[in-house]
């Protein structure tokens, strides 16, 4: 309950709990952890840039300022990935994967990601053939959908692109994709809704208080984070045996299962390459690169759906460089900057709404002139940055222009949604190139229009591990 000499300011740590009392209050009061914290702020640290909690073991410093956002992702000290039971029984008691790990095997196996998605499937050409491919499947569904009667009363949009999304980082990862109605499909993202499920950006009830998942392993969400992550495992297991009975056979399939099992049988288990590293690194790129992409594409579309003005733009645009013989192409970005634009506020609006993924202190340091001890957890609230006015004015309005100066993209230098140095996104490209090829072919093809007598999409969101639209429908009309 003594708080380190010079730690940030926030309020008073009681014994055992610290302030998971007052996070929870609040957060019951506002609806979102964000508010919660923003309150705690304006409470606590008017004049610092940091806000210091301790919730159960886990000493959190939230950094809520721009300056101090840059200072910490270039300390290398604060490179870590939080320890302990949260993070490291979704892979069965070891540390494994990238994205909640550090030291070599991080820094070794995320080298290996980035080389061989780049070759096989971030490859540019890779990558927007996957994407386009996929979005034709998406126009037929859509043009089945509201071929149908109840599509009169309009299509809820809110989910509507998690199948897609997932069929793309599956064709790379597994060189598969299903339909929406396949039992496959819909297995996964059942076991990816149950994976978000009870858990939040700075872990789980249990992870703050372990003693919690031996006393009380339902009530603290450990029972069902066992239960899911055992279904996942084996779901990504059977795969991979499927994948190695197939070796020899597909030996040019590209996706990135076969190159690294591939890798194994050539070199062997060593180091910190393993079939166990693989399972790990599939459901990494499951959880980081799913809702993050298809959630940001429902913000936008239920922005766009509130604001024609930007839609009709973006399909003037749409129809001035590509017309509307063929589907859109990555080749066609360059030239279409007001889409592009829509692609960023997209993204703003998704992680203008959220927290970054929590880094660790490796050892003690300092930062924006506090103390943080070795092994905090210090975690980027984008809040602060993305939805800040004096830095996008009027942020929760959609205005793709506050990207675009002199008729070209422009991205200002505060504008960093997929993080910073060494541990920024590794999948920005891919999440960039979906969302673009997504929402322009839709866009083309379609116009997506309030329904009426309903209210429009509102402007409140989900909170969650991360945050979604609230559920919407739009009257989708086919373009003549
Ligand atoms: C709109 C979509 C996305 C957003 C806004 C986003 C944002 C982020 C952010 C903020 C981080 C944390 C950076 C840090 O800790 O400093 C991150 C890390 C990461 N992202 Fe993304 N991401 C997106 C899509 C994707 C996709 C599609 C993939 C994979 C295919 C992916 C894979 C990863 C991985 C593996 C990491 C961990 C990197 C590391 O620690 O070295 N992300 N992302």
């Amino acid at each position: 309950t003594v708080k380190p000499r010079k730690f940030p300011p926030g309020p008073k740590w009681f014994p055992i709990v610290g302030n998971a009392g007052e996070v929870n209050k609040l957060r019951e009061k506002t609806g979102y952890l964000y508010k919660a914290v923003k309150e705690l702020c304006n409470t606590y640290c008017k004049d610092s840039p940091l806000l210091g909690l301790k919730i159960g073991k886990d000493k959190i410093v939230m950094v809520n300022s721009l300056d101090a956002n840059k200072e910490m992702l270039y300390n290398e000290d604060i490179d870590g990935r939080p320890k302990g039971i949260f993070y490291q029984t979704r892979t069965w008691g070891e540390r494994k994967g990238v994205l909640l790990t550090d030291g070599e095997l991080w820094k070794e196996q995320r080298r290996f990601l980035i080389k061989h998605l780049k070759e096989f499937g971030f490859g540019r050409k890779g990558m927007g053939d996957i994407a386009c491919t996929e979005a034709s499947f998406m126009l037929d569904d859509v043009a089945n959908l509201i071929s149908k009667d109840g599509a009169k009363n309009g299509i809820y949009m809110h989910n509507f692109f998690n199948t897609y999304i997932l069929n793309t980082l599956w064709t790379m990862m597994a060189g598969i994709r299903y339909q929406a109605s396949d039992p496959q499909m819909i297995i996964l993202q059942d076991l990816l809704f149950d994976l978000f499920r009870n858990v939040d950006m700075v872990g789980a009830l249990f992870s703050h208080f372990p003693i919690l998942a031996t006393i009380a392993p339902k009530m603290s969400g450990y029972k069902d984070f066992i239960r899911t992550h055992k279904r996942i495992w084996r779901f990504l297991r059977e795969e991979i045996a499927r994948h190695k009975e197939n070796l020899d056979e597909d030996v040019d399939s590209r996706d990135f299962m076969g190159v690294y099992l591939r890798n194994l049988r050539e070199h062997g288990e060593r180091d910190t390459y393993s079939e166990g590293q693989l399972v790990a690194m599939c459901m990494d790129m499951f959880m980081a690169g799913t809702e993050t992409t298809s959630k940001s594409m429902s913000f936008g579309f239920s922005y766009l759906v509130r604001n024609q003005t930007v839609q009709r733009k973006a399909q003037e645009e749409i129809d001035r460089v590509i017309g509307r013989n063929r589907l859109p192409t990555l080749d066609d970005r360059p030239n279409m900057p007001y889409n592009e634009a829509i692609v960023h506020e997209s993204v703003r609006h998704f992680m203008g709404r959220t927290f970054g993924v929590p880094h660790r202190a490796l050892r003690h340091t300092t930062l924006a002139g506090y103390n943080i001890p070795e092994d905090t957890m210090v975690v980027s609230n984008f809040t602060n940055i993305l939805m800040d006015e004096t830095l996008f004015p009027e942020p929760y309005t959609f205005q793709p222009e506050r990207f675009i100066v002199d008729g070209k993209l422009s991205l200002p230098e505060h504008y960093f949604p997929f993080g910073l140095s060494k541990h920024r996104c590794m999948g920005d490209v891919l999440a960039k190139c979906n969302i673009f090829i997504f929402t322009t072919s839709m866009l083309q093809k379609f116009s997506f229009l309030p329904v009426p007598g309903e209210p429009l999409p509102s402007l409140d969101h989900i909170d969650g591990a991360t945050p979604s639209a609230a559920p919407f429908k739009a009257l989708v009309m086919p373009r003549t």
